[in-house]
């Protein structure tokens, strides 16, 4: 995808899921995998994880500069390492996303706009497959700073487009294992 820097934030403990699930199988590849296919059209490409944890070709691995934060730190280290610009940040456990997907955002795009967040069927927001603006970093470290931990306050109201729409699987979340059976869950 032209002009998007692509970021898997990939720093979590995957307590829930048991084991790290950046390495489970899902319809034949891994959720790094399938994340990483899904921005396959970016550059840069940032894996925000420690390092040595995952080689993944063509990707540069970034640590995070908050270990054990959360993604709104990973969205820091992200933002900090992209080229000035777009980024499509997305969690390694968001196994449904495609290059479609980041298309339907990168086409939402408004001036002024400074993040494009979708909207599931229920109007609930996804932080975790978004596009955020490199501007955004002044805001998401001073969030941090104040601690500050909540991903969905990284897209700053009145500067947010949401759109609405996209098909259910693109928002597959995988926390526990039962998640990679069965339908899309929220
Ligand atoms: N870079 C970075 N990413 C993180 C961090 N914590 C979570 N993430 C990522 O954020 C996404 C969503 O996090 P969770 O679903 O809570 O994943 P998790 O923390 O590994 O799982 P649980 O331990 O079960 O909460 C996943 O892609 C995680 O890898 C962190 O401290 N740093
Ligand atoms: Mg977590």
């Amino acid at each position: 995808m032209q002009n998007l820097t692509g970021a898997i934030t990939a720093g979590g403990q995957s307590r829930r899921f048991g084991s790290d699930k950046a390495l489970a199988v899902w319809q034949g590849k891994t959720l790094l995998e399938h994340a990483a296919a899904s921005l396959e059209g970016c550059a840069p490409k940032l894996l925000i994880a420690p390092p040595g944890k995952y080689e993944l070709s063509g990707w540069t691995t970034i640590p995070d500069t908050r270990p054990g934060q959360g993604p709104l730190a990973g969205l820091e280290a992200a933002l900090t390492h992209a080229p000035d610009g777009w980024v499509a940040f997305a969690g390694v456990d968001m196994p449904g996303l495609t290059p479609g997907y980041w298309g339907a955002l990168a086409g939402a795009r408004t001036d002024g706009a400074q993040a494009v967040l979708a909207l599931d069927s229920d109007g609930r927001a996804q932080p975790l497959a978004a596009l955020y603006h490199t501007d955004l970093l002044g805001h998401v470290t001073a969030l941090l700073d104040s601690g500050e931990r909540r991903l969905n306050l990284a897209a700053p109201e009145g500067q947010t487009v949401r759109v609405p729409g996209l098909a259910a699987g693109f928002f597959r979340n995988v926390n526990r294992v039962g998640d990679l059976n069965g339908s899309a869950n929220g």
